[in-house]
């Protein structure tokens, strides 16, 4: 069977301090917090995924969200540079984690910015978003790191969320769903499917036809059942609350060659 594994990382005691950019502040509840979070590494393991935690970095209200430290296009390990300055103390304990998975590690440079939030993955083809977070000299150096090893880099720009997966992520059959009022331009997608609820654009593909999505897009997942889906939904309204979506609290690890 293909290696599966997920890097995870527990929030932090100050998780309720997480950045907001899009929405209004709401109170989060810590304990909540983790456990939805340890619920979520629940749903990955039961569907075959082995969850590798990361060092925690408590003292980095936003350290849950690991996603956007890192971005991974074969066996290389892209570590992030946050467009947020506050986070960029997050990547120490990813790079380690990565590392000791056998992958090679790069870096985004000075005065390059980019969130893995920002990078949608489809086959070969990279879409990153050009936004908040992710500037020019970001999206250069993730073309210069990924371009060689044969992926496609298109740049999307991005404005009405905090990051291009807010807006976008794709099937299985590599559809790009999204919710049409965040999503600038549809048509650089080949095949775009608008999705209900602005929760529903977010899935995490679990292998097969089974999708880990939020509890809180309950008419997205009829319309992925209705499509020969099979959503597993879980609750993460601690981290919705912060921008968070269920794409941004692991990173995916496909047949690592080690
Ligand atoms: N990839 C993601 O969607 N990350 C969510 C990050 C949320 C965090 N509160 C932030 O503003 O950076």
């Amino acid at each position: 069977m293909p290696s599966r594994r997920a890097l995870i990382r527990r929030p932090s005691p100050r998780v309720a301090d997480g950045l907001v950019t899009h929405v209004e502040r709401r109170t989060v509840d810590p304990a909540l917090a983790l456990a939805q979070w340890r619920a979520y590494g629940e749903a990955l393991r039961a569907h075959g995924w082995e969850t590798v935690e990361a060092e925690p970095a408590d003292d980095c209200p936003d350290g849950v969200f690991i996603e956007d430290t890192v971005v991974m296009f074969r066996n290389v390990a892209l570590i992030a540079r946050s467009g947020a300055e506050t986070r960029r103390r997050e990547t120490a304990g990813v790079e380690e984690a990565v590392a000791r998975l056998g992958c090679s590690v790069n870096w985004v440079w000075e005065p390059g910015t980019l969130d893995g939030g920002d990078v949608l993955k489809v086959g070969d083809t990279v879409y990153v978003g050009r936004g908040g977070r992710t500037n020019a000299a970001g999206v250069q150096q993730l073309r210069a790191a990924f371009e060689p090893l044969g992926a496609r880099v298109v740049a999307v720009p991005v404005s009405r969320v905090l990051h291009l997966k807010s807006a976008v992520t794709a099937l299985p059959d590599g559809t790009v769903i999204g919710y049409e009022p965040l999503v600038e331009q549809p048509s650089l997608f080949p095949r775009f499917l608008p999705v209900p609820e602005e929760a529903g654009a977010h899935v995490v593909l679990l292998g097969g036809a089974k999708l880990l999505m939020a509890a809180s897009a309950p008419k997205t997942a009829e319309l992925f059942t209705d499509l020969g889906y099979e959503p597993v939904q879980v609750d993460i309204s601690e981290f919705e609350k912060l921008e968070g979506c269920v794409t941004c609290l692991s990173v995916r690890l496909r047949d690592l060659h080690t």
